[in-house]
């Protein structure tokens, strides 16, 4: 189970985080909402301790996350891989070794350096691409690959660490709308098949509802909404925003006009 308990995070005399508790009891799909500067990054950063928390407890199956040093943090924090908005990838180097860098906290400087990778790794990596619908690029320089291509190799690369929590922080916000969906397809299915929690800050309302199973709502640094897509209602809406009666959905949106409402498989998509 993961538990935030009042957990604050402060920089100078600006509250980014305010006392946030909530509880994960089961491995889901949770969609962080919120206007910018909500502290959407600032929660998603101290969960996978690339920021310290200025007060408060993170716990995840007991263990105090906040506590963590050293050797014991960086394990952490490969069991809570991240991804973000500019994919991070290493543009010049190709796909399968992109890939591979999710295995470098259980390599040795050395085989690092001379790009040693086992082959059981590498028949992983491409096993992972294969799933993410792009076996064919790996051996591509990843700054040939689209911006949705590019997402799911930082993806795959996650995967690599096999995590048990999936961090995405905004990663579609640079995409185009099909490519949007590919990239929320792929993330639900990691999801659903592997039964990993996956949280992700969205900037759209129409896409937490429809991939996430849960939605956190955040202003000013704090939770203001935390329940079911369903729950969601445009006076919610404009409360997490902090709009006016004018507030409309239809501005947040990145849907695509579809005549085929129904959720499809991952490799349909990805074909597109
Ligand atoms: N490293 C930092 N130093 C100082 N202030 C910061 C830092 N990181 C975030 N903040 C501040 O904390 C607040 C929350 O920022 P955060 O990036 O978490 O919001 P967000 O909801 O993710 O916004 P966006 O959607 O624009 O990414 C903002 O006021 C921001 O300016």
């Amino acid at each position: 189970m993961l538990r935030f308990d009042k957990v604050t995070k402060t920089f100078g005399g600006n509250t980014a985080v305010d006392a946030a508790s909530f509880t994960v009891d089961k491995p889901m799909m949770i969609g962080i909402i919120g206007r910018s500067g909500a502290g959407k990054s600032t929660l998603l950063r101290m969960l996978n301790r690339l920021t310290d928390a200025s007060s408060g407890v993170i716990s995840f199956d007991g263990l105090d996350v906040t506590a963590l040093r050293g050797a014991a943090k960086r394990s952490w924090q490969s069991q809570c891989a991240m991804i973000f908005q500019q994919f991070n990838l290493v543009p010049r180097m190709d796909v399968v070794s992109n890939v591979l860098h999710g295995t470098l906290n259980r390599r040795s400087t050395v085989s690092t350096m001379f790009n040693l990778y086992p082959d059981e790794d590498i028949h992983r990596a491409i096993n992972i691409l294969e799933r993410l619908g792009i076996a064919e690029h790996a051996p591509k320089r990843a700054e040939a690959l689209s911006g949705g291509q590019q997402q799911r190799v930082a993806i795959a690369r996650a995967l690599m660490q096999d995590p048990r929590i999936i961090l995405a922080d905004e990663p579609i916000a640079s995409l185009d709308p099909m490519n949007a969906q590919v990239v929320m397809q792929s993330l639900r299915d990691i999801h659903e098949q592997d039964g990993r929690t996956v949280i992700a800050n969205l900037h759209t309302l129409d896409t937490a509802r429809r991939y996430c199973d849960r939605v956190i709502g955040m202003r000013d640094g704090r939770i203001v909404f935390d329940g079911l897509p369903e729950h969601l209602t445009t006076a919610t809406a404009r409360e997490i925003y902090g709009a006016d009666a004018s507030f409309s959905e239809a501005t947040t949106s990145t849907q695509i006009e579809t005549t085929d409402p129904a959720p499809r498989v991952l490799a349909d998509v990805a074909a597109q």
